[in-house]
């Protein structure tokens, strides 16, 4: 079995609190500039990557030497301001020894659930990647309360995955994989090396709450793979610690557990895309067009475009209607409201000359594109 890291080009990484810190002993120097060295390696592969970093209130806790992990919100949200900025810090210098900059991007839930702040998410993380910067994303604690916090970075990654719409979630932990039980206290548990996500026996597998220094344990590994796997992506849960862990992925070799999406990959994109995204705008298509992507579902083309209604951003979702409304299809649009209006009605080869650069061939895409 290939690894699905091999064949993909939009990837999150999740580390683990237990992993960051070192069981709690405070920010493991030495494993995060690992980590940056195998992400510098996939970037230079062409491949885009998002770090999703746990660690800040564990760091706080060492930092402000308290014993323990607290249980009460305020002081977990102290803790975090204070650790945050060692993580931040910590993987600055990583990869700027890479010659890489990174972004700190700290999200809440409604920042995920508002469609406005959605799409900003969106399109700040897309233009930091476009960018070339990596983005360290960890939930914004201090601002958070008990009812909307994500609690663990496991369903933070599952979100962010489906955000950017990556082709997979890494989730690297300190246990090689899911086992058939906890392994810290069932000796006899065997390795799990590939599973469906969202099969109901791997939530049985993974029991409860994760370590002292973590939060989720297992259960919330297979629940972020479920999540995943809505908008297609496929999950690896591995040990960070395991060597050249991410290049080895990448190279195809099969480490950790992969849990894969049941449906189609292509079927789980669009029927994500077709629940979550809400329309920034539309593009009136010609008799020719409707028929093209209507009937035919190819890309759509600047060609078949007639008008175009709305102010939107590359990578917006924008509906395709025919000339009395009616919506034909939805889909990521690859150029902005401006950029379009100078492009409808022209063919393909004229991109260049009307904007100055050709970014993609066709409007939208097809594998972005779902009829309606
Ligand atoms: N079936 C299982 N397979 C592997 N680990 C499991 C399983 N069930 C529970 N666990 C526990 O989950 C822990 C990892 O979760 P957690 O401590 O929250 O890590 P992280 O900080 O990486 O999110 C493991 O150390 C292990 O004890
Ligand atoms: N935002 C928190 C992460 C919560 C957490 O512990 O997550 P995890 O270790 O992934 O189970 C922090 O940075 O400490």
């Amino acid at each position: 079995m290939q690894s699905v890291i091999h064949a993909a080009t939009r990837i999150v990484v999740k580390v683990g609190s237990s992993l960051v810190t070192n069981d709690g002993a405070g920010l493991d120097h030495a494993a995060l500039d690992r980590w940056a060295g195998e992400i510098a390696d996939l970037m230079r592969r062409g491949k885009a990557v998002v770090l999703v970093s746990s660690g800040a209130v564990a760091e706080g806790v060492k930092r402000l030497g308290w014993n323990a992990r607290p249980t009460a919100l305020h002081e977990k949200q102290a803790a975090a301001a204070v650790g945050q900025m060692g993580l931040c810090q910590a993987y600055e210098q990583a990869f700027s020894a890479h010659n890489l900059k990174t972004a700190q991007v700290l999200l809440t839930h409604e920042d995920l659930t508002h469609r406005t702040r959605y799409l900003n998410a969106r399109s700040t993380l897309n233009t930091l990647l476009a960018l070339n910067v990596v983005p360290i994303i960890n939930e914004n604690d201090t601002v958070v309360t008990s009812e909307i916090r994500f609690g663990d970075n496991d369903t933070l990654g599952a979100l962010v995955t489906n955000l950017i719409e990556a082709d997979a979630l890494v989730i690297l932990t300190d246990q090689r994989g899911l086992y058939t039980a906890d392994p810290r206290s069932n000796p006899a548990a065997e390795f799990v090396h590939e599973g469906q996500a969202g099969d109901p026996a791997l939530e049985a597998m993974a029991g409860g709450a994760g370590s002292s220094v973590g939060t989720g344990g297992m259960l919330t590994k297979i629940l972020a793979a479920k999540r995943a796997a809505r908008s297609g992506a496929a999950t690896v849960i591995a040990s960070g610690r395991e060597a050249n862990v991410l290049s080895r992925l990448a190279d195809g070799e099969s480490i950790g557990s992969q849990l894969v999406a049941t449906s189609d990959r292509m079927i789980a994109r669009k029927q994500w895309l077709a629940d979550h995204l809400r329309l920034a705008g539309a593009l009136v298509l010609d008799r020719g067009a409707v028929r093209a992507v209507g009937e035919q579902h190819t890309s759509l083309l600047s060609i078949g475009v007639s008008e175009v209604q709305g102010d939107f951003l590359r990578g917006d979702a924008v509906a395709c209607v025919d000339e009395d409304g009616n919506e034909v299809a939805r889909g990521l649009v690859n150029y902005s409201s401006d950029e379009s209006r100078l492009i409808m009605r022209h063919p393909t080869r004229d991109i260049e000359a009307l904007l100055g650069y050709v970014g993609e061939p066709e409007l939208i895409h097809r594998d972005n594109m779902v009829n309606v």
